[in-house]
């Protein structure tokens, strides 16, 4: 069946607009732990954490190497499952960016989205120019025809993105998705996040080593520590968009949470 917003037009504006946020939960994660192992290989990777995710929020998370991040992410996407408590999303439709594109070698860009598309049931017709739609959104119209090997780091990141779009998610969850990109190119994501994001009306949680890019991004920032992994503080980054990387609120702001972070490291290296 063909979901809702197949069928809404993806807007194209030129004036930021304020993002579309109900503000109601979308994630709720309640009392979760997660334990791996036993003996000496026991981990306790989350300790009892709460947070809560609004509808068409932009959350991102940041901590030091290890704080359960990323396993964090992977028990919203229902791969894995808490040792205790819940996580709620809903019934919404979850879907995940890494770090790599992971966008199938063998396919090109166009058939990359387009199996998207034909995962989520969309017949053929309507396939072909949806995939163009898609691949102008995230300003790669005319590379359809590209394998990945002949894109960069940062196309081949936008081409993530259009795939992830195609999968018709409400929420979708990013792990150090630019991680990998040089200053410039990660600054550009970055634009092209913020605006697409604010079209579509995602809910995304963001994990990120990087303070700035957190704070350049998001509507609230969670610091979590670790040994075992928790909500520490958070933080509402409530500066107007479209933002930029050297805005001096910004850097103001990054600046204090750098140092935090930076206190949070060092308790765990003494
Ligand atoms: N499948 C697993 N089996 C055993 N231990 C695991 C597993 N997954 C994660 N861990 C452990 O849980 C803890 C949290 O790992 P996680 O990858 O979630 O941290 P992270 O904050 O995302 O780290 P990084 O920022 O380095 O990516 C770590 O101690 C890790 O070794």
């Amino acid at each position: 069946m063909t979901s809702t917003r197949f069928l809404r037009p993806l807007t194209r504006s030129s004036t930021p607009r304020e993002p579309v946020r109900s503000g109601g939960p979308a994630v709720t994660i309640t009392g979760v732990s997660k334990e791996f192992g036993a003996g000496d290989q026991h981990t306790v990777a989350l300790h009892d954490v709460d947070m809560t995710v609004h509808e068409g929020e932009f959350l991102c998370l940041v901590g030091a190497s290890g704080c359960g991040k990323s396993t964090l992410l992977n028990l919203v996407a229902g791969l894995d499952v808490p040792s205790a408590g819940s996580v709620d999303v809903g019934g919404r439709k979850v879907a995940f960016m890494f770090q790599e594109s992971a966008l199938f070698p063998w396919l090109t860009l166009h058939q990359n989205v387009d199996l998207a598309l034909k995962l989520q049931g969309m017949p053929r017709a309507e396939r072909g120019p949806r995939v163009d739609e898609l691949l102008a959104m995230v300003r790669l119209g005319g590379r359809g025809n590209r394998r990945p090997h002949e894109l960069s780091g940062g196309m081949r990141q936008r081409g993530a993105l259009a795939r992830v779009l195609a999968q018709d998610a409400d929420v979708v969850l990013m792990d150090e998705p630019f991680a990998a990109l040089d200053a410039m190119t990660r600054d550009n994501m970055h634009d092209e996040l913020e605006r697409i994001w604010t079209e579509v009306g995602l809910t995304v949680v963001f994990v990120t080593h990087n303070v700035r890019e957190a704070v350049r991004l998001g509507d609230r920032t969670i610091l979590m520590e670790s040994g075992p992994g928790r909500v520490k503080r958070e933080y509402n980054i409530n500066l107007p968009r479209p933002r930029h990387h050297e805005d001096v609120a910004v850097a103001e702001m990054s600046g204090r949470l750098t140092e935090e972070l930076k206190a949070e490291v060092a308790r765990h290296v003494r």
